[in-house]
């Protein structure tokens, strides 16, 4: 697969202060990218600095070929924007705000109708295209702003936490799109999210911390690599688990009535198990989260839900 995203050496520096360390990373075309962090890791200054907006202190950075530094426009044309903050005219229809975008981006008069049709049937308003943006829900504006987006038809959509703010269900949907794009359009996807179980539907997810990129790879590698399966076990005769626990070598943790095992030496612990199924009262197996993960590279939770 070809790279649509390239970057090599990478910093940035605001003033004697590195936000961004030496990193490098590739982005193969047509798949769906995660980029993950802590706040203040790093991924703004990033994401910024791909979409031209700010300058680099050193390094490369190429998106579909053309540098982020020297063909500012060149990555413009080849780029799709949605930030957290809307920047749509809520006075303005929905058509109206896609027209106005279509102009600076200079698309022949002759094609934005079909460009506007076909945004919009991809995130399904086509109905709605007359709606004032300040009378749409939350999930609409977001809906709105991806389909500006894409209206100059970009190889590349970046969008910062697409789906924060939203219920489960508009988040669902948004997520739906999402794939379409690049299922269907091939386009690539460079988002960054703070819910977790969306990282895992990504390709591949880099996750920066302090500056540096800790961690890139596929959400099923990063799970495999950093988590582990727990068991949770509730008996009758808790000396007696915590004796055979002892015995067979099972670290364990007592929490809440529960005993928390790692599952990672299955055969013992199936032997445990078995010895002592006449007195366990309950007991769960938790796969790895990628919470987990996330903790485990980063030694940090994730932000919660806002
Ligand atoms: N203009 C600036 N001047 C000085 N320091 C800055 C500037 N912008 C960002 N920083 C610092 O650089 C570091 C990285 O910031 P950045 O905004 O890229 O992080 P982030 O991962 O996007 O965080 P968040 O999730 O909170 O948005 C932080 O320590 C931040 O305080």
């Amino acid at each position: 697969m070809t790279p649509i995203i390239e970057v090599k050496n990478f910093t940035k520096r605001y003033g004697d202060f590195t936000a961004v360390n030496d990193i490098s990373f590739s982005v193969e075309e047509g798949t769906i990218f995660a980029f993950l962090g802590p706040n203040g890791a790093g991924k703004s200054t990033t994401i910024n600095t791909l979409c031209t907006i700010f300058e680099k202190t050193s390094g490369t950075l190429f998106i579909d070929g053309k540098d982020v530094t020297d063909q500012k426009s060149e990555v413009r044309a080849a780029i799709g924007v949605v930030f957290q903050d809307s920047t749509l005219d809520a006075k303005m229809t929905i058509e109206e705000n896609l027209k106005m975008h279509c102009v600076f981006y200079h698309i022949p008069k002759k094609e934005v109708e079909e460009r506007i049709q076909f945004v919009l049937k991809l995130v399904d308003l086509l109905g709605e295209r007359k709606k004032p943006v300040g009378a749409l829900s939350g999930g609409m504006k977001r809906r709105v702003e991806i389909a500006r987006g894409l209206i100059h038809y970009p190889k590349v959509l970046f969008l910062d936490e697409p789906t924060t703010g939203l219920d489960p269900q508009t988040r669902a949907h948004i997520w739906e799109y999402i794939i379409k794009l690049q299922k269907e359009r091939n386009i690539t996807i460079f988002l960054t999210t703070h819910y977790m179980e969306e990282a895992e539907i990504c390709n591949k997810i880099a996750i920066i911390d302090g500056g540096t990129i800790v961690a890139h790879d596929t959400p099923y590698a990063l799970k495999k690599m950093y988590t582990k399966d727990k068991a949770y076990i509730a008996t009758k005769d808790e000396t007696k688990l915590e004796q055979l626990l002892v015995q067979y070598d099972l670290e364990y943790v007592k929490k809440d009535g529960y005993y928390k095992v790692e599952a990672e030496n299955l055969d013992r612990l199936l032997q445990v198990l078995s010895i002592h199924k006449e007195d366990i009262t309950n007991i769960e197996i938790r796969k790895g989260t990628f919470n987990d993960v996330f903790l485990e590279i980063t030694g940090k939770k994730i932000r919660e839900e806002d």
